[in-house]
């Protein structure tokens, strides 16, 4: 008995908001932050390695979905809200229970995932974002994987299911190739260009704002070149604002 309940617990990296979403389809909506521990994926550039790497698992928190929603209704100071599910991975995680508390009470909940594990409960979210890693990122692409996500969020019987869309993080023409293929593969999907920060917190000391911001000048540049016209281009918003720092 003791046992089944310690499987439910989730490690938690961290909880924070309400701030605004800085990525993506949902850019500028006030939303708080769950972010798990653990990831399957180890991306060269990743921004959140404290959430990932087994090393900071001493900073992650095993919680219960009911002692995160406190938590959460304590930072929205119980006002219902966006409540945006990131990590590390957390479709490595048991939610399925956040969700069904969390909408008793009027949230509402966004996942940020990769795109390698799909789980049943992503039919019960709001929204869906898959981010398919490019190559820059260093990890080997698993069409499979990520049409088993989109499975997933579509087999729901009881509701409508997320509103679903991609987020592709693009460092330079290998990874802008890479984007046009998902679009050709997904043509119904949604699809964000995310310029990417070449100076997350492990690769460099402090933030180079005007290299992203060249980045996402030649990315705009390159799409317009190719009369790309359903796509949307978008910087990390936190990162213009807040640079690396962690909890915003
Ligand atoms: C930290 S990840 C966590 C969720 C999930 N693991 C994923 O990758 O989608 C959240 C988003 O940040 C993006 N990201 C991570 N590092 C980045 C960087 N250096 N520049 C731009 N975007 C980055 C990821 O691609 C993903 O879209
Ligand atoms: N403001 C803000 N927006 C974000 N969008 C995606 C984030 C993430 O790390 O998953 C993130 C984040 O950490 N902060
Ligand atoms: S999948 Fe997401 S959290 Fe995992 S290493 Fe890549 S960017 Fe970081
Ligand atoms: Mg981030």
């Amino acid at each position: 008995m003791k046992q089944a309940a310690a499987a439910r617990l989730i490690p938690i990296s961290e909880i924070f908001g309400p701030t605004i979403q800085g990525e993506g389809a949902l850019i500028g909506r006030p939303t708080v932050f769950v972010r798990t521990g653990g990831c399957d994926y180890r991306c060269s550039w990743c921004d959140t390695l404290y959430a990932v790497l087994p090393q900071y698992r001493d900073e992650w928190q095993p919680m219960s979905s009911e002692a995160i929603l406190t938590r959460v209704q304590h930072l929205s100071g119980g006002h219902p809200l966006l409540v945006t599910l990131s990590g590390g991975n957390p479709a490595m995680q048991p939610l399925a229970p956040l969700l069904e508390q969390g909408h008793a009470q009027g949230y509402t909940f966004a996942l940020e995932t990769q795109g390698s594990i799909a789980q049943p409960w992503f039919a019960d979210l709001e929204v869906l974002t898959l981010s398919p890693k490019p190559p820059s990122s260093g990890q080997e692409m698993r069409w499979e994987r990520l049409e088993r996500c989109l499975t997933a969020a579509c087999a729901g019987s009881g509701n409508a299911g997320p509103q679903i869309c991609l987020k592709i993080v693009v460092f330079d023409e290998a990874d802008y190739t890479y984007a046009r293929e998902v679009a050709a593969r997904y043509p119904e999907l949604p699809l964000y260009l995310q310029a990417g920060n070449h100076t997350p917190p492990h690769l460099a000391q402090e933030i180079d704002t005007a290299g992203i911001l060249s980045r996402l000048q030649w990315l705009m540049e390159r799409v317009m070149a190719d009369q790309w016209y359903e796509v949307r281009v978008l910087p990390q918003l936190h990162t213009l604002l807040w640079g690396n720092r962690r909890g915003v």
